[in-house]
């Protein structure tokens, strides 16, 4: 694998796909990271987003409690709740010193078929819905469109997977982190060593920084906030489905900047029934077929509280 110092930077605009393909494939077969600009999401979307994030976490923590996430995957998660016991990447044994809330998908209800289906749980603050939905909708459209290039990048012949991201699997994941004392053990994180379960990943930053990158060799690569870009980054899903092509690649938060940090990573993943293997073009099958729900169950069973099999 290649080594690498920084993390390229991609530009969409209205530039022909094959194009921007060609250098997807260059940024994501070696660092799996880039800075994605020209995007088209509306900067309000965002400053609404960071807004509505702030105002939350801020509340009381009964009032945050009373939307305490369980078994669907929405609502508060909050901090010492997740351990990435799972990490072939690091021993990790401290929970992870963040806390978030989640939306998902809106289902009417739950379908017992379809694993993590079901309604979002809201905080009642004005105006919070609206942003995280408005933000939402406008994710999922440059989503489908940087998996569409993801599949170009990859070689891929028949694309007819992408109808599995007609009904996606969305994660918006409005995340807090504490400043971790000075001299807090090494092992502590504000997130853990880890890769991304999904396909992909579009991350918005404030400027504290803490987000690392993990080369090959082993070296830590600051990921700060490029103004009007996102971070989107590869995940395991995706690697799979790219034959190994394109990288899922580890990556830390630890905040010792002495300040609060907010971020919000948004997945864009494929409906939770679909079979991930690698796609038509990719070469020889690299890795066997798998179905995203079951590996999905495994994984947040195995690092979140509120998902073993003894809770409610
Ligand atoms: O907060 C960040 O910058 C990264 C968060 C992250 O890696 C994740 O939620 O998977
Ligand atoms: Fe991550």
């Amino acid at each position: 694998m290649t080594e690498f110092t920084e993390i390229p930077v991609i530009r969409l605009g209205t530039r022909p796909d094959a194009e921007i393909a060609a250098e997807f494939r260059a940024a994501y077969g070696t660092t799996g990271f880039g800075y994605i600009e020209d995007h088209g999401i509306d900067p309000q979307l965002i400053e609404d987003l960071f807004d509505a994030s702030a105002r939350f976490h801020a509340l009381p923590l009964e009032q945050k409690m009373a939307v305490a996430a369980g078994k669907t995957h929405r609502g508060y998660i909050p901090i010492n709740s997740s351990t990435d016991v799972n990490s072939t990447l690091a021993d990790v044994t401290k929970p992870n010193q963040s806390a978030s809330f989640m939306m998902m998908r809106e289902d009417a209800q739950a379908d017992a078929g379809i694993y993590l289906s079901g309604p979002n749980r809201w905080p009642e603050l004005a105006g919070f819905r609206e942003a995280l939905e408005a933000y939402d909708t406008a994710m999922r459209q440059l989503g489908r469109r940087l998996m569409s290039i993801a599949l170009q990048a990859a070689d891929v012949t028949n694309t007819s997977v992408l109808s599995a991201f007609d009904t996606p699997t969305t994660w918006l994941r409005l995340l807090h982190y504490p400043p971790q004392p000075e001299r807090s053990p090494e092992d502590l994180y504000g997130s853990a060593p880890h890769t991304d379960f999904g396909c992909l990943t579009l991350l918005v930053q404030d400027d504290v920084g803490g987000l690392q990158v993990k080369t090959p060799a082993g070296n830590w690569v600051d990921v700060p906030r490029r103004e009007g870009t996102f971070v989107v980054n590869v995940g395991d899903m995706l690697h799979r489905m790219s034959n190994g092509k394109l990288l899922s690649t580890p990556h830390r938060v630890i905040n010792r900047s002495g300040r609060e940090r907010y971020s919000c990573p948004f997945f864009y993943d494929p409906h939770v029934n679909t079979v991930i293997e690698p796609l038509p073009g990719t070469g020889t099958p690299k890795f066997p077929p798998l179905k995203f729900a079951d590996f999905l169950r495994s994984e947040l069973e195995a690092a979140y509280d509120a998902h073993k099999p003894a809770a409610n």
